[in-house]
């Protein structure tokens, strides 16, 4: 089946002002918290205006991420994602990471090959905390782009403070104390992940020989997402296994979604969707005689609690119809468990 073969062209996300959570009364901001639950509860995906990070930083991010992937490969190539799953850091190349849902415990190389015969057209930068003692960053040479580390390094903590937040609105409209879920997030075990999807014929991507992004779910708590202009990133129907609805970029909005250990901890009550990114949905993104669809861009921010911190189901989603249906677990245990058979 072709990537595309049951896509429709809605835009149908809910869209939260984060406003009238952080600037407002305890009436106004009790109900923004519900209306973003009950989002994540459904959809699991939420466009949320008004986030906090300033628009000038977050152009800013863009221009450099475009700076760094327009330098010649040579040079992306000194700052190399090492090998393997456990780390993500640094630069990865075209081609060199697969993504996909099935796990590590699956892991043999005939399953590997079969993946990978549908290269991901994608290449990417991590960046983490520079005090996450477990994975350190990897940066290109100074003189290879002097702002990077700099403004990155910054911007990781201006992803976090919206992030905060955010995870307050939830805990609030889960029915918990407003920082139960900040209380497990220190900050340094976030990730933030600069992505290009280089220009790349329709045809390809329509014929399912490449993909940009194959369908997964986040291994996250929570994940915010900023998208350019071109489009392509779509999630699964809630209401319908296998279809896919398109989230149109959205002026000024970040798009945020429920993770897997989220989903766990609040006893499946949140959803963590599968999502994938593939062809531009409008026709104007393709060009020429050859139809090359246009590059796209967009910057990932993945929240992660510290890892040794015990998740227990949220008490808020136990009842005695809704049994607790997870052991308590830490971060450190669910990520060997879940690791990805991504490379
Ligand atoms: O680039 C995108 O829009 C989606 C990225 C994504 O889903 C991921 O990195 O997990
Ligand atoms: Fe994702």
């Amino acid at each position: 089946m072709s990537p595309n073969a049951s896509t429709t062209p809605t835009t149908s996300l809910p869209l939260i002002d984060l406003a009238n959570f952080t600037n407002s009364s305890r009436e106004s901001r009790l109900k923004t918290a519900k209306q973003l639950v009950s989002a994540c509860r459904t959809t699991g995906f939420v466009y949320i205006v008004n986030h906090g990070v300033p628009k000038h930083e977050l152009d800013r991010a863009f221009a450099i991420s475009s700076k760094f992937f327009a330098l010649p490969q040579e040079e992306k190539m000194k700052a190399p994602h090492p090998p393997g799953w456990s780390i993500h850091r640094g630069y990865s190349w075209p081609g060199f990471e697969k993504v996909s849902n099935a796990t590590s415990s699956t892991d043999d190389e005939a399953a590997v090959q079969k993946l990978r015969e549908v290269q991901d057209v994608k290449e990417s930068y991590e960046v983490g905390s520079e005090l996450n003692p477990e994975m350190p960053n990897i940066w290109p040479p100074e003189e290879v782009l002097p702002e990077w580390r700099p403004f990155m390094s910054k911007f990781y903590w201006t992803c976090f403070e919206t992030a905060k937040t955010v995870l307050r609105a939830l805990a609030l409209g889960i029915g918990l104390e407003e920082d139960t879920l900040v209380k497990l997030h220190s900050g340094h075990y976030n990730q933030l992940r600069l992505l290009n999807y280089p220009a790349i014929p329709a045809q390809v991507l329509e014929e399912g020989t490449c993909e940009r992004m194959p369908a997964h779910t986040d291994w996250s708590t929570m994940t915010m997402l900023w998208q350019d202009d071109c489009g392509g990133l779509q999630v699964e129907d809630p209401n319908h296994v296998g279809r896919f609805i398109d989230v149109e970029p959205v002026e000024g909005a970040l798009v945020m979604n429920i993770g897997d250990l989220m989903m766990r901890w609040s006893n499946d009550v949140l959803r963590s969707t599968m999502h994938r990114v593939t062809l531009p949905p409008l026709q104007d993104r393709i060009k020429g005689e050859r139809r090359i669809t246009r590059p796209r861009k967009s910057i990932v921010y993945f929240l992660a609690t510290d890892p040794d911190r015990l998740i227990e189901v949220m008490s808020s989603c136990v009842d005695e119809n809704r049994p607790a249906k997870y052991e308590p677990i830490t971060q450190r245990d669910y990520a060997s468990m879940r690791a990805r058979m991504q490379y």
